[in-house]
């Protein structure tokens, strides 16, 4: 064969069309699937399928009919027990069956980190009716956060500080979940002084860390990263063991974006609490594609590949900014690049062939001496891209 392995990308948006470059650069052939056509990791993939991953059938029958080296998931919404299926007949699934397994259900996941091997949490309770969301609330405390176990993005997500909102937030999360399982986490809210990723690579020579990227969310969605983020080196100490532990449980070669809240205490001290984690490339590291010399896709392909990773990964003063649709259109075009470019920043589009309210559509990044200054440029850039809506 002309290529290096023959990878089936399962998702195909902003992270899957910069890991296909990453990829197809170390001569890889892509095979790009989604749910929709023109996704953008397929416009610029070798190869395209559109179907439901979460349709067990279809996705085993995509699997055999390419026969790929690597299967790689870039969402989480996979029918994960096929993943399993065909990594027992000798497929190589990204990182693992069992990672893509724990981190689509929030609670497996938990389990693991909280119970398994021990690591700091919030406090947290499951529950699959009202009367249980009412319980988990007695135990969190108010205010506390309510998620369905299967969800991203924010999805079903909401914030209650009144025992009178709890019902609702349970409606709500039952109403935006995804998959069939009506259960979600009545979780403690954490008061934190701030919230980073840490990108972590787990490969044959074995875990390398990234500088921690900070990040602001908004409904549960990311609005702007950056990095490095400042952060005590006992806490960075904190955060990578946890991270080493949970990646190594999970398994694989690949980068994993593992999400920690930090809360300062007394004498400067610094609390790290691990949230969650991504077993691929994390939306918070698009500022890798200007802050670091080996993006996190670039990573995660050497990972895959079993190509070397540098012993330590720098980063220059960056961030990121995310450029939103704010209503439903068949029909999208941008204007303003040139404005936005006009402060030295980039600008990623992502070409995602319709609209919807807070759709992600592109991401400036921005690179200065200092972080700060960064998020300046990424913003400005961001606010100036306009995209044009159909009638
Ligand atoms: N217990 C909590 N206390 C305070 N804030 C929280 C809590 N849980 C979540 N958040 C806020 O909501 C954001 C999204 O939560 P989380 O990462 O759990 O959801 P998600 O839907 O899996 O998002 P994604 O898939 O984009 O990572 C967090 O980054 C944080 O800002
Ligand atoms: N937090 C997860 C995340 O950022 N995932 C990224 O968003 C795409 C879906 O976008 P869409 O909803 O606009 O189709 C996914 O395919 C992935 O690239
Ligand atoms: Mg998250």
């Amino acid at each position: 064969m002309a290529h290096t392995a023959k990878i089936l990308l399962l998702g195909s948006g902003e992270l899957g069309r910069e890991f296909v470059i990453s990829a197809k650069r170390l001569g890889a052939y892509v095979i790009a699937c989604d749910s929709y056509a023109q996704a953008p990791a397929m416009q610029l993939a070798d190869a395209a399928e559109v179907f439901s991953m979460l349709d067990g059938e279809a996705l085993r029958a995509v699997i055999h009919k390419h026969c790929p080296d690597y299967i790689v998931p870039e969402v989480e919404a996979i029918r994960t027990e096929v993943l399993a299926e065909v990594e027992a007949e000798g497929f190589t699934v990204v990182p693992s069956a069992r990672a893509t397994q724990m981190t689509m259900n929030r609670d497996a996941i938990r389990d693991v980190a909280a119970l398994e091997l021990g690591l700091n949490t919030s406090r947290y309770r499951y529950a699959e009716s009202l009367a249980e969301v009412l319980a988990g609330a007695e135990h969190t405390g108010l205010p506390c956060v309510i998620k369905p176990v299967m969800s991203s993005s924010g999805k079903g997500q909401s914030t209650v500080r009144e025992a009178g909102e709890l019902e609702a937030a349970w409606t709500y999360a039952v109403d935006n979940m995804r998959g069939d399982r009506r259960r979600v986490i009545v979780e403690q809210f954490v008061d934190f002084d701030y919230e980073i990723t840490l990108l972590t690579v787990r490969h044959r020579g074995g875990v390398t860390f990234c500088p921690p990227i900070g990040h602001r969310q908004e409904r549960g969605d990311y609005q702007e990263s950056w990095q490095p983020t400042p952060m005590s080196a006992a806490a960075i100490a904190a955060a990578q063991d946890m991270a080493r532990k949970v990646v190594d449980d999970l398994g694989g070669y690949g980068l994993f974006g593992v999400e920690f809240f930090v809360a300062k205490g007394e004498n400067n001290t610094e609390e790290v609490i691990f949230s969650e984690l991504s077993p691929r490339p994390h939306d918070t590291g698009m500022v890798t594609l200007v802050s670091q010399n080996l993006s996190e896709f670039d990573l995660h392909a050497r990972a895959i590949l079993g190509l070397p990773i540098p012993p330590e990964l720098r980063a220059r003063p960056a961030a990121s900014a995310v450029i939103l649709a704010d209503r439903a259109s068949d029909t999208v075009g941008y204007s303003g690049l040139a404005e936005a470019m006009a402060n030295g920043s980039e600008i990623r589009i992502f070409a995602k062939p319709v609209t919807r309210p807070y759709r992600r559509m592109g991401v400036a990044l921005a690179t200065a001496d200092d972080t700060d200054t960064a998020r300046k440029l990424a913003a400005e850039a961001a606010g100036k891209v306009q995209i044009h809506y159909g009638e």
